[in-house]
């Protein structure tokens, strides 16, 4: 008997066929009109026709009646900063003001101010403030979050947010990527020697983390001011020597040869991409490296929107994600992020939904669990209130989301 028998449901969903999605394949959402779901021990053994699963597991007590909502996989969004403490609506009105966000950070604001808030947290605040933005992703549709340290910043504060994270992971049914990023700015007391912190980075913090299984990725901000790209490398190299997976902040306020460091190691995603350059464009193809866009962000600090269209035509697999952070993208919501995607960045509402579902699961390696709604992986769903996914993108501004499965157990309905 199966546990739960989900009956009457539109479903669109990408077909995982060992890769991520690229060029014309992007732009495909297989459909089963009046489709149903069944899920075994939190993971779908059976996907079809209502009529027929219906004839097949009838016996089960757990049948939810979707009344043709749209039923699409759960979100994966693969590049957040949601452990932080503290807002910085402030910053957001300087900004409003005409102050960029590099000249915040460089006086001491941005990054930083979320640092010294974070510094005097204990792990436990820590935890509750990430389990409590847990619950916003879960309502708006996603189901696989990766999550960064760096606002730590020194041995300590970052091991701290990396165990809060671990935390966290106990007692929570969403599924969590933890992410090491010790080279997310300079921190103040290193202000005038980086390569001191290049060096803690390299040689205690990241042996540190692999040793203990802290996390899964290295992730550095590369960018004009911040970390080189020769400074990048290193770091990333040390991660990888390590087993962690890399992925960069890259071409997110210059262009300094960030993503054309995806032909010279080996990186899972590079981010942002506000200010690639071709050579970057022709990296990321040749490598095979993912690019992950952050519409928000763009949309949040008024910059010109990464060139997804062009990403997509060149061949490049593309994810999408919120970047969820106190400082330039103040939102937890993909579908916010799917439909600037459509509206701003040239991507179709297939590819936007692709993005964010199978595409983004590739990024985390997580593509044989997630991302797709297939037998034999994880029962992630969402309901949305209308018939067709298209009413993500079309319906801007409300949340979408109806219902949200999580290996077959629901953690959200609008209705409660
Ligand atoms: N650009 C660097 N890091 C984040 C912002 C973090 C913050 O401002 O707190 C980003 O991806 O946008
Ligand atoms: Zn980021």
């Amino acid at each position: 008997m199966v546990d739960l028998l989900l009956i009457r449901g539109n479903i669109f969903t990408p077909i995982d066929d060992g890769k991520p999605k690229t060029l014309k394949r992007m732009d495909e959402l297989a459909s089963i009109e009046d489709g149903a779901i069944a899920v075994k021990d939190g993971v779908i053994v059976d996907i079809g026709k209502t009529d027929d699963l219906f004839k097949k597991h009838r016996d089960t007590k757990n049948i939810v009646d979707a009344n043709f909502r749209a039923v699409l996989p759960g979100f994966v969004d693969p590049h957040t900063h949601a452990l932080f403490v503290g807002t910085r609506e402030k910053e957001f009105d300087m900004r409003l003001a005409g102050k960029s966000y590099m000249e915040i950070l460089n006086a001491g604001g941005g990054i930083l101010n979320s640092v010294k808030r974070l510094r005097s947290a204990t792990i436990e605040q820590l935890r509750d403030e990430l389990k409590k933005r847990i619950k916003t992703f879960f309502e708006y549709g996603t189901t696989t979050l990766e999550v960064k340290s760096g606002y730590g910043l020194d041995f300590e504060n970052e091991i701290k947010m990396l165990t809060a994270i671990a935390l966290t992971k106990k007692e929570t049914p969403m599924d969590i990527a933890a992410t090491f990023i010790g080279a997310h700015a300079i921190p103040e007391e290193f202000k005038d020697k980086k390569e001191e912190y290049v060096k803690l980075v390299v040689e205690r913090m990241i042996p540190y983390i692999a040793e203990h299984k802290l996390a899964e990725f290295v992730d550095v901000f590369c960018e004009e001011g911040v970390y080189t790209p020769e400074e990048t490398l290193r770091i990333i190299e040390a991660g990888l020597k390590h087993s962690l997976k890399a992925k960069i902040h890259a071409d997110e306020i210059a262009s300094i040869g960030c993503s054309e460091l995806a032909l010279k190691t080996k990186l899972s995603s590079c981010d942002h991409l506000l200010k690639i350059k071709e050579s970057g464009i022709e990296a990321l193809k040749q490598s095979g490296t993912m690019a992950t866009l952050l519409p928000i962000t763009a949309f949040s600090l008024k910059e010109e929107f990464a060139d997804g269209r062009r990403l997509v035509d060149s061949g490049v697999g593309v994810a999408l994600a919120t970047d969820f952070n106190p400082g330039s993208s103040y939102s937890e919501s993909m579908p916010f992020a799917i439909t600037l995607a459509v509206l701003n960045m040239g991507l179709t509402p297939r590819e936007a939904i692709v993005a964010s579902t199978l595409n983004s699961a590739y990024v985390l390696g997580r593509e044989k669990l997630v991302g797709s709604l297939e037998v034999g992986k994880q029962a992630d769903f969402v309901l949305l209130k209308e018939n067709s996914y298209l009413f993500i993108p079309y319906h801007a501004g409300v949340n979408p989301i109806y219902a949200v499965y999580k290996r077959g157990e629901r953690v959200f309905s609008a209705g409660c």
